[in-house]
């Protein structure tokens, strides 16, 4: 019966992203009042600054790093970028993978301007926020394939989509919370993708607090599972990943804007064991 469970709960969950809309979702969180980069409380920068700070503080070095549900967003990658020379985008949906071919393929084929983005996470380089298209092209050059993936598999990746060794680094935003049916579901997830990591990796994880909806499209209401920091913890602890550190963002009432029920962000960065 359990295994039954288990198999429904995910299938439900497949069925909810049918409906998924990249062009509303990315208007829905990745424009203002959400993604304000004139706002000192806005959560963009809170965001860049944790992903830029966890990729250049020292200890994340090597060869690959893999984006665990890329969605249709790039900003998780702008930093890592520089680090790594190689870069995997990774998705579930082929209208996401879509999306992300569009602007890899650079002839204005997707549905948001990342030159905020660029110029923002340029700034935090030292560099002048007139580099972005250096930095754009950087991406574009690193960025070796876009490619299906399930957590909900063991073997989250087809097989011949890593080198035996695995990933030096992985990161994963929104995506672990939002596509699992309940807290077991999601600690077996992160388990999922811990096996994609070479010992001694980097998890770069991103994820809503207090979340237990939102809308992927026009009425395409998807069920999240709510978090608090306790169970993001253990989840880490249990599934074989030691935590370096945990930040949270508590969002200001004004950026509470419908499209969700979250409360707070979390960035957590660890190691596997
Ligand atoms: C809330 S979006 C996050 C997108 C992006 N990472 C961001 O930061 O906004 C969740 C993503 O998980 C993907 N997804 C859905 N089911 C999945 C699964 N079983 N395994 C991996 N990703 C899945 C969806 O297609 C969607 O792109
Ligand atoms: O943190 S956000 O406000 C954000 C960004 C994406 C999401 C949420 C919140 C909450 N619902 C998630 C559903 F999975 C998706 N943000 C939007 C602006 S750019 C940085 C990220």
């Amino acid at each position: 019966m359990e295994e039954k469970g288990k198999i429904n709960g995910v299938a439900a969950m497949a069925a909810c992203y049918q409906g998924f809309d990249p062009a509303a979702y990315l208007q829905y969180n990745y424009t203002p009042p959400r993604a304000d980069f004139e706002r000192k409380d806005s959560i963009v920068p809170w965001k860049l600054a944790c992903l830029h700070r966890a990729f250049t503080e020292g200890d994340v070095n090597g060869e690959l790093l893999v984006d665990i549900g890329s969605g249709p967003t790039l900003y998780q990658v702008l930093s890592g970028c520089e680090v790594f020379n190689k870069v995997l985008l990774t998705d579930f949906l082929e209208v996401n993978r879509q999306e992300l071919r569009g602007w890899l393929q650079g002839e204005g084929g997707c549905n948001l301007d990342w030159t905020p983005y660029l110029q923002h996470v340029c700034k935090l380089e030292g560099r002048r926020p007139s580099a972005w298209p250096e930095k754009a092209a950087k991406l574009r050059e690193v960025i070796t394939d876009i490619v299906p993936v399930d957590v909900h598999c063991p073997q989250p990746l087809a097989l011949d989509a890593l080198p035996s060794a695995g990933a030096d680094c992985l990161v994963s935003c929104f995506c672990l919370e939002s596509v699992s049916p309940d807290l077991a579901a999601f600690t077996r997830a992160l388990g999922h993708i811990g096996r994609l990591l070479r010992p001694g990796g980097h998890l770069l994880l991103i994820g809503a607090l207090g979340e237990s909806y939102y809308f992927g499209g026009p009425g395409v209401k998807i069920p999240v599972v709510p978090l608090n920091e306790a169970q993001v913890c253990a989840s880490l602890q249990e599934s074989g990943y030691t935590l370096i550190r945990l930040e949270v963002y508590t969002l200001p009432q004004d950026m509470r804007v419908g499209v969700d029920d979250v409360t707070g962000v979390f960035f957590v960065k660890a190691r596997k064991e």
